[in-house]
């Protein structure tokens, strides 16, 4: 299946700087930068109250920024860029009485997209053998992946996905890391937010760590290790700036 098409527009998917979001006098975003390539799979990685949803929401056109700049491939965010972009915050909502097939179409038709991509779709979360099987059957894990179907049918470039490993069982969540990849692979940019650490940063290429609206780390997992321990200096790296704040 071919989502998107890798390598014709510029390398960058997402480019946010400067990002500021202020509520009255609380800066929920104090000037955040952050870029995504065409296959990278990045981390934003912070306790709650860091402010992921509120970027999320900026960058999907939700929420307007107080200052700072959004860009997917090279243009300011608006409708024609949405279409670029394929979301799925937490597990989706789905109606338990149809089987996947017929999910996928009924979105099919919404989006305008053509029928013959529900294949494409399917196949890239693994789902082509349960198809024909009601949902309501499904675990939470299938659950996910037909969310991320739905994600994909239009072909987006990039996919935002919030707090993916929520409720999902360790076969669930490494058959996510596994999707993930492949997406990365295919040339689509991921963007994961997340508050837990372990379930989703093996997959990421590159993170950044946001408390309180700042940006206190971006790079490589490695980077962040302290002692070559990554949960340890992840969770240094929280006490440090929640001591700064108080
Ligand atoms: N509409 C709003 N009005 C005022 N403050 C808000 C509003 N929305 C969010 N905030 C505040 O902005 C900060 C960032 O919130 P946000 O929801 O973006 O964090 P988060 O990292 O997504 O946390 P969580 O994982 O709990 O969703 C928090 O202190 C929150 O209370």
């Amino acid at each position: 299946m071919s989502v998107g098409t890798p390598g014709t527009q510029t390398a960058d998917a997402l480019v946010i700087r400067q990002l500021h979001k202020h509520y009255g006098t609380h800066r929920a975003l104090d000037g955040v930068d952050l870029t995504v390539k065409a296959g990278e799979v990045y981390g934003l990685l912070g306790p709650n109250g860091a402010g992921k949803t509120t970027l999320m929401k900026a960058l999907l056109g939700l929420q307007r920024p107080t200052s700072g700049s959004i860009e997917i491939f090279g243009r300011p965010v608006g409708r024609d860029t949405l279409a670029e972009v394929g979301a799925l915050i937490e597990v989706p909502g789905l109606w338990p009485t149809l089987t996947a097939d017929e999910t996928l179409k009924v979105h099919a038709k919404l989006r305008g997209v053509p029928e013959d991509w529900i294949e494409g779709a399917l196949r890239l979360v693994k789902m082509t053998d349960a198809r024909s099987r009601r949902v309501g059957a499904y675990s939470l894990g299938m659950r996910w992946r037909l969310g991320i179907a739905i994600a994909l049918l239009a072909r987006p470039r990039l996919i935002i996905l919030d707090e993916p490993t929520n409720g999902l069982d360790p076969v669930g969540i490494r058959e996510m890391r596994g999707i993930i990849r492949s997406l990365a692979g295919e040339g689509v940019a991921v963007l994961i937010a997340s508050h837990q650490l372990g379930e989703v940063a093996q997959v990421c290429d590159r993170v950044q760590v946001l408390t309180a609206g700042r940006t206190q780390y971006e790079g490589s997992l490695e980077g962040l290790a302290v002692d070559g321990d990554v949960e340890a200096g992840f969770f240094r790296l929280l006490e440090t700036a929640d001591a700064g704040i108080r």
